[in-house]
């Protein structure tokens, strides 16, 4: 029964964390890069894309489950990796694992956490990656790398995006904080005295290795035994030599639209990537997924799961761990309903034949 005042889908939850949160992260958390060009395109490209339903297909039972690296989920989603959780809920980042454990799914844990690593991992038992940015101070990267895998995760996602941080015109007028991080103490400062715009951004600048490149992944390979994952590829340029240079999986991603402005909707990138990987290593999605439809439609496109974002940081901001349970839980229904609709009975049964984008539409005119 939905209570009086309850979200029924997951967008309402983005008004009720907008009341519930101080005006600087509220705009931190649902902002974009300049434009927002990007950050419109990511949610709208999906609406260009239909359904092509079969009917007389037994679908009295419904299997949403699937498995990602070999980790069984409960739904082909996931939670992204979005930082600082703390400043949408007191309790942060435990909440936010609490709730993948309770949905059976597995949580990216940003590298600008505000929660620790170990607090996040005894808090209970959700399976969980690590997400990664590479600093100048390459043995403080080595050493949480190395905590993450002494505490049970089960990946290293490594976000390649962010050489800069991109320019986020909210936070600059806001003077957004720089985050108070616990997973660098003792380790790294994290006071910055630029007084002028985004902390944010002066962290980034001062603590990001602009000089990474791909012969980078050698060096982290040599720190860890954990699969390593690639957060950020949108062509089917890097994708080749993502798979060339050796990463376990890929990550189709525009960071929600928050680096670079004027890239394309992430959806209509996995068109170009996936056929590029083929079937040498999983491809995963996240930006804009905002209704199961979307989840249908990323998998269709032959994403293995999607990750999500702002709805999650929406959620815990509204209603702490809770809030996140319903935002999954809602996914996965509206996910399961379009199944029934559309005739598949399991995630494999989803198939390219079940969507028609764009392409199509512009071959029919011809
Ligand atoms: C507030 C916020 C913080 C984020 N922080 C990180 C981060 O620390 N590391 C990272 O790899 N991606 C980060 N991202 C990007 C997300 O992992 C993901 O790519 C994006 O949010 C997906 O789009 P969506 O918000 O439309 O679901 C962040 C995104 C948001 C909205
Ligand atoms: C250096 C902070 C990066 C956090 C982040 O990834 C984001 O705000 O999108």
């Amino acid at each position: 029964m939905i209570m009086e005042g309850e979200p029924v889908n997951v967008k309402e939850f983005q008004e009720l964390a907008r009341q519930a949160l101080p005006k600087m992260y509220y705009d931190y958390y649902t902002g974009g890069a300049e434009d927002q060009y990007t950050l419109k395109e990511n949610v709208e490209a999906f609406h260009r894309i239909t359904l092509r339903p079969r009917v007389l297909v037994d679908v009295s039972r419904i299997d949403l489950s699937t498995t990602v690296l070999g980790y069984r989920v409960s739904a082909p989603i996931m939670i992204a990796p979005t930082a600082m959780h703390k400043l949408a809920h007191p309790e942060g980042e435990v909440a936010t694992a609490r709730a993948a454990a309770a949905c059976n799914t597995i949580m990216l844990l940003s590298f600008i956490s505000t929660c620790t690593v170990e607090e996040v991992a005894s808090s209970c038992n959700a399976i969980r990656f690590f997400q990664l940015y590479v600093y100048k101070r390459r043995d403080v990267c080595a050493q949480l790398v190395q905590r993450a895998e002494r505490k049970g995760y089960k990946g290293i996602v490594l976000t390649v995006d962010t050489p800069r941080l991109g320019r986020r015109e909210a936070d600059i007028k806001n003077k957004m904080v720089a985050p108070r991080l616990k997973n660098f103490e003792g380790l790294l400062s994290t006071e910055v005295d630029d007084d002028e715009g985004s902390k944010l951004e002066a962290f980034a600048k001062e603590t990001v290795d602009d000089a990474l490149s791909w012969r980078d992944l050698g060096w982290l390979r040599s720190i860890t035994n954990l699969p390593i994952l690639i957060k950020w590829v949108l062509t089917r340029e890097d994708a080749i030599k993502a798979v060339e240079v050796g990463v376990d999986g890929i990550i189709v991603s525009n960071h929600g639209a928050r680096q670079l402005d004027y890239t394309p909707a992430s959806i209509s990138v996995l068109e170009e990537v996936v056929p590029a990987v083929g079937e040498k290593v999983p491809v995963l999605f996240d930006g804009g997924v905002r209704r199961g439809k979307d989840v249908f439609k990323a998998l269709a496109l032959g994403a293995q799961a999607v990750l999500v974002g702002r709805p999650v940081v929406y959620g815990l901001a509204a209603k702490g761990e809770y809030g996140i349970k319903r935002v999954i839980e809602m996914l996965k229904d509206e996910l399961e309903l379009t199944m029934a609709l559309s005739g598949c009975s399991s995630v494999k049964d989803i198939t390219r034949s079940h969507i028609r984008t764009e392409r199509e539409r512009l071959q029919s005119m011809l």
